[in-house]
């Protein structure tokens, strides 16, 4: 007899496969740090703030799709639904940009989209910008300006607007790491 999974082995089996799928990709950091400690990242901030486990699971794959469009066999969010159930595929499907739309038209998205997504999307986001918030002064894209990493600082603010208010733990998280960054980005100036 089939016996249920428990959450605790969905949410390595998630990490497991997350890390297969970013086996190749690198955070764009000067570090070049593997992908995958991005995802484990964004999804124990979840688990610290008490964010749902269907939302830590999605975290672990939040990119999976989004990062894969280049790569031999994609994932896709059939693949996700297949092996974690419609839940999380949903979840993986509201935070995936479209990668055919032009990158100012994802942008502009995200900022006008933020407050209509689902509890569990709208915490994982904010989860993920408090990630590339820190790389941002801790590891910079390589090749990013001053003015570009205040752009990207100023972007992710207005996109926060949207996701912010349904856990004050994870808002008051990301409202220190703005406020650092900030701070880092002027003394640099
Ligand atoms: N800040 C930062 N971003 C990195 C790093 N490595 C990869 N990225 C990804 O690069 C995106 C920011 O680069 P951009 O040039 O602005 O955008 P693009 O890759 O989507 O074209 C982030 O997207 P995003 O839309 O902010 O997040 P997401 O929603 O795609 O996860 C993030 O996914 C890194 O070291 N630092």
């Amino acid at each position: 007899m089939d016996t249920p999974e428990s959450t605790l082995a969905t949410v390595l089996r998630a990490a497991v496969f997350a890390a297969r799928v970013h086996a190749t990709h690198t955070r764009k950091g000067a570090a070049a740090e593997p992908y995958v400690n991005h995802v484990l990242e964004v999804a124990a901030l979840l688990a610290e703030h008490g964010a749902p486990p269907a939302a830590v699971i999605a975290a672990l794959l939040h990119d999976t799709v989004e990062d894969s469009d280049a790569d031999p066999t994609p994932t896709t969010l059939a693949d996700i639904e297949a092996a974690f159930g419609a839940e999380v595929a949903s979840i993986v499907a509201e935070v995936s940009d479209d990668k055919a739309l032009p990158k100012e038209v994802r942008k502009a998205n995200q900022v006008r989209q933020a407050a209509k997504k689902s509890a569990a999307a709208r915490q994982l986001k904010l989860a993920d910008k408090i990630s590339n918030l820190r790389a941002i002064t801790d590891s910079p894209p390589h090749g990013w300006d001053h003015a570009r990493r205040v752009e990207y600082l100023g972007w992710a603010g207005r996109v926060a607007i949207g996701l912010k208010g349904l856990n004050p733990a994870l808002d008051a998280l990301f409202e220190a790491t703005y406020r650092e960054a900030l701070a880092r980005l002027a003394a640099e100036a």
